[in-house]
């Protein structure tokens, strides 16, 4: 497994702006538009919730999974991509890390 899988899907993603809906499952979702890939988020979203409340490792996983992919789906959609949202994760573990140093000097 590498760890540029989401930027790596993130282009194909972009790919499939120009893609033939009858062939593509994501041009064809964007074809639908922004609210139908908002509902899948939703649905994806509740899908994962019902996975953790059952307590199934596998479910969970692939739920997860089906719920980022299309928060992808999402941030290709608005011109935006997983870079953004991994520089701001990167920026608050800075943050926190900064944080729990200032905590270790002062104590
Ligand atoms: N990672 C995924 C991925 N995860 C989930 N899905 C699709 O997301 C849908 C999940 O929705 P559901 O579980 O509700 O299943 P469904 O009832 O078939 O969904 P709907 O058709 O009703 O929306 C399924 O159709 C899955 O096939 C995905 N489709 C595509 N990808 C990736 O996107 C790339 C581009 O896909 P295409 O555009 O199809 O070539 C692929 O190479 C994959 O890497």
């Amino acid at each position: 497994m590498k760890n540029d899988t989401l930027e790596r899907l993130a282009e194909v993603l972009e790919e499939r702006k120009s893609a033939d809906p009858q062939s593509s499952y994501v041009a064809k979702l964007y074809g639908k538009g922004l609210d139908a890939i908002l509902k899948k988020i939703g649905e994806e979203a509740t899908e994962t919730v019902m996975a953790a409340k059952d307590g199934e490792g596998e479910r969970i996983v692939s739920e997860v999974a089906d719920l980022w992919f299309h928060c992808l789906v999402m941030l290709a959609h608005e011109g935006l991509g997983p870079t953004a949202v991994l520089a701001e994760l990167d920026r608050r573990f800075g943050l926190s890390g900064l944080e729990e140093k200032a905590r270790r000097t002062e104590g």
